[in-house]
């Protein structure tokens, strides 16, 4: 079975910096697949290649066999994501807000899109909190509204761009709770942008660690193989919390 995501040779290049050099791997469907390493290493970079936000310099990208550079209205059908600023809009309910990607991309009836939108939000445990605004709730239920929205149009895949920042440990791993059951009940396959260990350990059937000296990858596999056997010293300072 060939991988849902193909990321062959994957290069950026801004200007005369080389972000990251020839990075390949392969995302399986109902995945959890997380994306890791220090500031600055490009993890956002990749993460807009693979959704066809930003060309890769060279490489070629596929989700679902389509091409991020030749088919990107079919590659974002397959997505849906979830960037860091979170950015639910503040005037709109909860509820409005997971409705307004089913307003903008189908024909859907104003109260079939309220449903959906109200089904959503129950996936994400906030049935409740409906017809509450972004400002009335705490920042682990914007996460997960955020999650809501980004699943109201039932893409297969879904992307968190550093899901748990700002968020205390024990919400935090409630996100992480939430993802597993995602894609335990949904299939969903997740590609997480995330440096907490705590979350990679609990969350990641595979990880993919860039590195900004190395320009490139450092480590690609199960975290707790990689905890056990790395011999890199960045990869081993991660994941025993060593200081170079
Ligand atoms: N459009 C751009 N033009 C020029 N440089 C850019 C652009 N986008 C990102 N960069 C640079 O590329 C590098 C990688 O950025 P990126 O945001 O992907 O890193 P990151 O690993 O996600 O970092 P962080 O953990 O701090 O969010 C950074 O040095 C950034 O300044």
């Amino acid at each position: 079975m060939s991988a849902l995501i193909q990321v062959r040779e994957a290069t950026q290049v801004f200007g005369t910096r080389t972000i990251f050099r020839d990075v390949s791997f392969g995302i399986d469907q109902g995945e959890v697949f997380v994306i890791l390493g220090g500031s600055g290493c490009g993890k956002s970079t990749l993460l807009k290649q693979m959704i066809g936000l930003l060309p890769p310099t060279a490489g070629e990208i596929t989700v679902a066999s389509y091409s991020v550079n030749t088919q990107v209205e079919e590659v974002r059908r397959h997505i849906g994501v979830m960037f860091q600023s979170g950015a639910l809009f503040g005037s709109m309910n909860l509820q409005e807000n997971v409705s307004l990607p089913l307003a903008v991309f189908t024909d859907l009836p104003k109260e079939a899109c309220a449903e959906i939108a109200r089904l959503k939000l129950g996936l994400v445990g906030l049935t409740e909190a409906a017809s509450r605004l972004p400002s009335e709730i705490s920042g682990g239920m914007v996460k997960r509204a955020a999650i809501a929205r980004a699943l109201a149009l039932d893409p297969p895949i879904l992307m968190l761009d550093e899901p748990s920042a700002g968020l205390d440990p024990v919400t935090s791993a409630g996100l992480d709770r939430l993802i597993l059951g995602l894609r335990d009940s949904l299939g969903t396959t997740f590609v997480v942008v995330t440096h907490e260990l705590a979350s990679i350990m609990a969350i990641a059937d595979r990880c993919a660690m860039l590195d900004a000296k190395a320009q490139g990858l450092i480590a690609l596999g199960k975290p707790q193989d990689l905890k056990q056997t790395a011999t890199d010293p960045t990869v081993r300072a991660f994941f025993h919390r060593e200081t170079l």
